[in-house]
């Protein structure tokens, strides 16, 4: 079925594999995200080489973390003078689709390996989130290979040299997800877990447990991206579909709060890579079409962010 995500196999693109990956290979996995990103905008990749081990280890460490007291919490917020980029973000202090009541979510983001972590808090978050996060670094790096090739251009690799490097110089982050269990009393219209809207830089990858909830929506209608194990979702956000000139499309997604009541009282939880070129690329379409005006990207992820943070 065309409205569907496809699933694409890596193969000895995947870190596992060290040597030099077959020609053939990147051809097809360049035309398979190349054909997924301009429909659906959403991929599963499997044989990614990551270890499901590794990724379950951020969701413990990050339980210990996001069951803490809200006091303990806010200690951590994100936004504050020393701690600008990484830290906490509570229920409602952001609203990604201005029209929901609640946006029962937290996160909390890491802006490179030597961020700032709870570690007095939550002692194993660190070590995890280093284990994970650079492979998915890896892995952002060799997906950027291809879809450049599929584009026929050289070229998105070097506009994110410093990924994962630190916020000075590039808004790459690591996003830890934690969707606490709901209420009877969150079970009203306009309460959601996360609402509607598009990503806003390059690529993101998005490794979920597998509660589910997320949805995208494509060809008019919510479709659910149904976790399927050992697989990493990835999708495209806003500066990439400037960029090919709306070729790729940064497609909406929510997660709401569930129908039924059993995963209405469990918790979900995800983990977000948000892949931002470096600060000062300027992103303007690469057919030299003018269908987007020219923009800094750090100067529009921070008209996203002041336009959703609360
Ligand atoms: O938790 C999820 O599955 C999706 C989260 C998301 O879309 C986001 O934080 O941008
Ligand atoms: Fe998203």
């Amino acid at each position: 079925m065309f409205n569907e995500i496809p699933i694409v196999d890596l193969d000895e693109l995947g870190l596992h594999y060290l040597g030099k990956p077959w020609e053939s290979t990147v051809d097809r996995v360049a035309k398979e995200l190349h054909s997924a990103f301009s429909t659906v905008g959403f991929v599963y990749l499997k044989n990614h080489g990551i270890e499901q081990q590794k990724v379950d280890n951020v969701f413990r460490a990050s339980r210990s973390f996001f069951q803490l007291p809200d006091a303990i919490k806010d200690g951590y917020r994100c936004g504050q003078p020393d701690n600008e980029s990484d830290g906490y973000t509570g229920k409602d202090q952001e609203i990604l689709d201005d029209s929901s009541l609640h946006e029962i979510r937290e996160s909390y983001d890491i802006a490179s390996p030597d961020g700032v972590y709870p570690d007095k808090h939550a002692p194993e978050f660190r070590k995890t989130i280093k284990e994970l996060a650079p492979e998915l670094r890896e892995l952002t790096i060799r997906l950027l290979k291809c879809m450049a090739l599929a584009l026929e251009e050289d070229f998105f690799s070097s506009r994110h040299q410093y990924m994962f490097h630190g916020a000075d110089k590039n808004r790459t982050i690591f996003r830890s997800l934690y969707y606490p269990t709901l209420a009877d009393t969150d079970i009203q219209p306009g309460v959601v877990r996360c609402g509607a809207h598009s990503d806003y830089g390059a690529i993101t990858l998005l490794l979920q447990d597998d509660m589910g909830g997320l949805e995208v929506f494509s060809r008019g209608e919510w479709i659910p991206a149904t976790p399927i194990r050992g697989t990493i979702l990835i999708n495209l956000g806003d500066l990439m579909q400037f960029w090919t000139s709306d070729r790729y499309v940064a497609t909406v997604h929510r997660v709401l709060v569930p129908e039924e009541e059993i995963r209405r009282r469990s918790p979900r939880q995800s983990i977000a890579f948000f892949v931002h070129a470096d600060n000062g690329v300027m992103i303007s379409p690469l057919d030299g079409s003018n269908k987007h005006s020219p923009v800094e990207a750090l100067a529009y992820l921070k008209s996203r962010i002041s336009a959703t943070y609360k």
